[in-house]
């Protein structure tokens, strides 16, 4: 018994040492090539690219009928680009994204200007809206599928110096962009957000916006002001939009999200006063605001996430993509605990 813990441990040891340097020569590859463009230029000989019309990312069915993130070699993009009629060198307007498990680079690239129907029928996929395509794709495509609309977004919107209104030049990875004039380098950029679920012991608050999707109730959150902490902006948050007052904050976890404009949503558990629950909306912000108790929160759990094409239910929450859903998970999760610790289920 002990050798064969021994055996599993030192294993795993093993593994975890030969993933641990597989790890780091990825991210070194990858630093090399945002910050030298002859190898990067390099790198785009062999790489794979992520298409977007108009930022949309295009998606293929596989023959079991699950939706894809389509990724194109270089000799296959170039061949469909000559068919549409662009030149094949457009490949070096993509930017890096980062590496496949097999450690080939992967690019993202904007074709928004060519016909979007002849690139569908070459690629074999359709260019879909990234919200619908959230839906649609495996939950570890989905970040990625968003990284590269972010960096596009970023690279679109930045094209001309704030300061000096002269263009800006890109680096050839696109890991920043400078403008020669005023000697400014400008990074891609994401607006910190604090999420948070709070919680009176019992229940948790949700809120929904006018502009959530019918019947869905998220975590609050809200775009941290200049100069502020996590914990202060939560407290403010929270504050403004509830008139509640929170305590006992734990970090949850962090996630890049792509709307409105690449925000960094740091997620966080918080606690309420179970005497001080009365809930003083602001209607400029939230459409409404309750607390849910345990059972109705593991309804809205087990539900699939929304289709669109169906009637929503009266209360769902944020699909698993969304680091609101982890927080509602975690927090069942705890409910489920102390409830069992009690002998209540
Ligand atoms: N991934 C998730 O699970 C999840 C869940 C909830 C919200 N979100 C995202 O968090 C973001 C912020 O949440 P919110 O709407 O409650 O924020 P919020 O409560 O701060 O209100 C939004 C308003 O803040 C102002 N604002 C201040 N700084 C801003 C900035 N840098 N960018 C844009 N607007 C800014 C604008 O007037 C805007 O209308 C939303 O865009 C939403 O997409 C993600
Ligand atoms: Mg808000």
């Amino acid at each position: 018994m002990l050798q064969s813990f021994k055996l599993f441990f030192n294993c795993n040891l093993v593994l975890s040492r030969s993933y641990s340097g597989y790890y780091v020569s990825r991210v070194r590859y990858l630093k090399r090539l945002k910050e030298d463009d002859e190898a990067c230029r390099e790198a785009l000989k062999s790489g794979n690219f992520l298409l977007y019309h108009k930022l949309s990312p295009l998606l293929r069915k596989t023959s079991n009928g699950i939706y894809t993130l389509a990724s194109l070699k270089t000799s296959d993009l170039e061949h469909i680009l000559e068919k549409v009629g662009k030149d094949k060198h457009f490949v070096n307007e993509s930017f890096l994204l980062g590496c496949t498990d097999k450690g080939e680079p992967q690019f993202s690239l904007e074709v928004g200007d060519l016909d979007r129907s002849a690139l569908e029928q070459e690629c074999r996929g359709m260019f879909v809206d990234l919200r619908k395509a959230f839906f649609m794709l495996p939950g570890p495509e989905s970040p990625l599928a968003a990284k590269g609309q972010a960096l596009l977004r970023w690279h679109q919107t930045n094209c001309f110096c704030s300061a000096t209104g002269q263009p800006t030049i890109r680096n050839q990875s696109g890991s920043f962009r400078v403008c020669n004039s005023s000697g400014i380098t400008y990074y891609p950029k994401m607006a910190p957000v604090v999420i948070v679920l709070v919680s009176d012991g019992s229940r948790c608050l949700l809120a929904r916006q006018t502009m959530f999707p019918l019947g869905m109730y998220s975590a609050l959150s809200g775009f941290c002001d200049m100069g502020e902490s996590v914990e202060e902006t939560l407290h403010r948050e929270v504050a403004e939009e509830v008139g509640l007052e929170v305590e006992n904050i734990q970090y949850s976890g962090s996630q890049h999200w792509p709307f409105p404009q690449s925000s960094f949503m740091l997620a966080c558990h918080a606690t309420v006063n179970p005497d001080k629950t009365q809930v003083n909306i602001d209607k400029a912000e939230l459409e409404d605001a309750r607390w849910f108790t345990y059972e109705e929160i593991t309804e809205a759990l087990r539900k699939p996430p929304l289709d669109p094409r169906r009637e929503p239910p009266v209360f769902w929450v944020p699909p698993p993509y969304a680091i609101a859903n982890q927080l509602i998970q975690e927090w069942a999760n705890q409910q489920q605990l102390s409830r069992k610790l009690h002998g209540l289920e």
